[in-house]
């Protein structure tokens, strides 16, 4: 069955459940750690091809269509799930990560990709050069929208670090710049990275 039609179970009493959650992102490394955090093997499938009956996270490596608006991080989470599940017609899970610099009274925060991309690794440690706080906090938002037109159900964790110059790979996203208990991101193997996620708040938020 395509991963484009929400798939319901027959029994009438669970006939509203959904067994298909398609999680939407066009990030390979987003895809591996939700992949990692969320859920065993046995429930996930890659690319939409459900052909079981069971409840199923089907990972989809694809750019939500669209331009990211500007707004608060919730504000940007709600508006990509919506459109992930307009183009999906159907339950969707997304992720919309944010790195909040104290000093900037939480910028770059979900503009963090541009910064990124625009000034790498370096221009971000330039930015707090000027501050003696490098204090930040990577901001994680998921957004799950039970199909088009349904408002989306935010869930937030957040983890206090700090901005140091450049440690370890950089193949995934600010890793390398972001400090967490005297290793960066990237230094931690994915494991490592992966168990801080039930130290984060967790709060469900309209
Ligand atoms: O398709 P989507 O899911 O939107 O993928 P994206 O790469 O555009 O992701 P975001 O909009 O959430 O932008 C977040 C930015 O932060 C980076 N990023 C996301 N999660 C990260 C993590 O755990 N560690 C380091 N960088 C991360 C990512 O590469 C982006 O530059
Ligand atoms: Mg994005």
């Amino acid at each position: 069955m395509s991963s484009s039609t929400p798939t319901t179970t027959t029994d009438s009493s669970k006939a509203a459940r959904p067994t298909t959650l398609n999680f939407i992102t066009g990030n390979a490394n987003k895809l591996a750690e939700v992949r990692a955090i969320l859920f065993t093997e046995t429930n996930v499938v890659e690319g939409g091809d459900n052909s079981s009956n069971k409840p199923q996270l089907v990972l989809q490596s694809r750019d939500v269509p669209g331009h990211e608006i500007q707004g608060s991080i919730e504000e940007v989470a709600r508006d990509k799930c919506s459109r992930a599940a307009a183009v999906v017609g159907g339950p969707v899970l997304t992720e919309d990560t944010a790195l909040e610099f104290a000093a900037y009274n939480g910028l770059p925060g979900p503009y963090i990709k541009y910064f990124l991309q625009a000034v790498g690794h370096e221009g971000l440690n330039n930015m707090l050069a000027a501050y003696e706080d490098k204090t930040a906090f990577a901001v994680c938002t998921f957004a799950y929208c039970g199909g088009p037109g349904q408002d989306p159900i935010l869930f937030q964790g957040r983890t206090q670090g700090r901005i140091v110059p450049a440690r370890g790979p950089s193949n995934f996203g600010w890793d390398p710049v972001f400090e967490y208990e005297g290793k960066t991101y990237a230094e931690m193997d994915k494991a490592e990275k992966v168990r801080l996620g039930p130290q984060k708040i967790i709060r469900p938020s309209a």
